[in-house]
């Protein structure tokens, strides 16, 4: 017999002797969270024998694909739902691996990585979280240099004789220097109104901001006889944080991303088929850190490798190209890297794309030393954004460009400026050589 508690919001399974097989504690019932996870029974619920350890899942009967009609389980009736659905409670031994590894990051999908929780929830279809490895910072994959050297960080690039919270001093310091003279964040942990505008204004139009240079070394190592026009590059707004070999304290006000998020996200299925996304269940303010981009470091040759592979395999990657350092010299493929987040990643992998009016805006943040080759991808508010409202990020595709082999998606972001809806009646083709990334 299932019950909800009234006062306290709890299942109560009443003891019997199918129950007992499963290591109930004593008490004769079982006692299950419930809040938020209630409504939705595809969230299976854990049942756990007296030294924690999960020995079955109570779970709607679709939500595990392989329980077979014949498949006994042991059915619960659910009064807190109108229509009724079954449960069923699943021994352990039934789930695969990744149903498990889904089950017990319902609560928490960072396993307990990141200062805050992150949830999952499907209320649209009985599909789990696909199988991934969270992890909080980025990781090299192999060969991608990454060169994290103090000797790199000279004393213009740090301000060692700071003490306590840069932000507030009157005199900018160092690193306020190298932000263009002053903070990018406010007092609050907030990107400034003007910098971070600057921002938004570079993301939605690049090209309004290319600076084009005589002799373009890009051009110059395509090795022709004939050297043509520099193309254009962007040169991204920065912004650069306090570190180790500053004398501040981590609660500087000017080392927001090295923090890590702090804000209260959930990862959802979209209804409109994106498949799972990412949303706030506070309202943020504008201008707010949300989550950094976090995956493996490869090279641009390791992302092409990966790329050819899966095209072979239908597997994917969810690149982000690190190519502030492009335009100013000619990087090799062997030499530039991307993130990749597909295996390994933080919650920003689910993300979604939304053609230029996204509420997210990437900026690149410089923390462990100077030089754009390596840097963290960081996410923040765009506008004011309000509880269980979805977060987005406009990935820079140009649907429209036919010369890149990798197929982006048919997009479904909503918006009255999405770049794909205005060819709906042409065939969806390539990713552009310009974008971020080609999610
Ligand atoms: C970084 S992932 C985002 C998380 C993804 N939705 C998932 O379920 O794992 C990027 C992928 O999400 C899907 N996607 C993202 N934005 C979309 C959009 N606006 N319309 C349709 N699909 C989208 C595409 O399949 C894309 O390759």
């Amino acid at each position: 017999m299932l019950k909800e508690s009234e006062t306290h919001g709890t299942l109560s399974v009443t003891r019997n002797k199918d129950l007992d097989a499963l290591s109930l504690p004593p008490s004769g019932t079982i006692h299950v969270e419930s809040s938020a996870t209630l409504p939705s029974p595809r969230n299976p619920f854990s049942l756990a024998n007296r030294t924690g350890q999960v020995d079955a899942v109570l779970v709607s009967r679709d939500a595990i694909h392989h329980l077979s009609e014949n498949d006994d389980g042991m059915e619960l009736e659910d009064p807190t739902s109108s229509n009724s659905r079954s449960l069923v409670v699943v021994p352990q031994h039934e789930l695969t691996a990744d149903d498990i590894r889904s089950i017990h990051d319902v609560n928490d999908l960072t396993k307990a990585e990141e200062s805050v929780q992150i949830s999952w929830v499907n209320e649209v279809t009985n599909d789990f979280l696909p199988p991934f490895h969270y992890i909080p910072q980025n990781l090299v994959f192999q060969n991608a240099s990454v060169n994290i050297l103090l000797s790199r960080i000279g004393d213009e690039d740090c301000c060692s004789s700071c003490v306590g919270n840069c932000v507030s001093s009157p005199t900018p310091c160092a690193c306020a220097n190298k932000n263009g003279g002053e903070f990018a964040y406010n007092a609050r942990g907030l990107l400034k109104e003007g910098f971070l505008e600057g921002c938004i204004a570079i993301s939605r139009n690049p090209k309004r901001y290319y600076a084009f240079c005589k002799d373009c070394p890009i051009e110059r190592s395509k090795n022709d006889d004939c050297l043509e026009p520099c193309k254009g590059h962007l040169k991204r707004k920065f912004i650069k944080e306090c570190w180790s070999k500053c004398g501040c304290g981590k609660q500087c006000g000017n080392r927001i991303v090295q923090r890590g998020i702090t804000c209260n996200l959930q990862v959802f299925f979209t209804p409109e088929g994106k498949g799972w996304g990412l949303r706030t269940l506070e309202e943020l303010p504008k201008g707010a850190f949300v989550c950094e981009f976090v995956g493996e470091i490869l090279t641009i040759k390791e992302l092409h490798e990966r790329n050819m592979k899966h095209a072979v395999t239908g597997e994917y990657t969810y690149p982000v190209l690190l190519d502030a350092d492009w335009g100013s010299r000619f990087v090799k493929d062997e030499e530039a890297l991307s993130l990749d987040a597909a295996s390994f990643g933080n919650a920003a992998r689910f993300i979604n794309h939304r053609c230029y009016d996204s509420n997210l805006v990437e900026i690149p943040v410089e923390i462990e030393g100077p030089g754009h080759h390596y840097y963290h991808f960081a996410l923040f508010t765009c506008r004011k954004v309000a509880a269980k409202e979805e977060l987005t990020w406009d990935y820079g595709i140009d649907f429209d460009d036919h010369d890149n082999p990798i197929k982006p998606f048919q997009c479904k972001c909503g918006s009255k400026f999405c770049r794909n809806m205005k060819r709906s009646n042409r065939s969806v083709r390539s990713s552009p050589s310009n974008a971020r990334c080609s999610l």
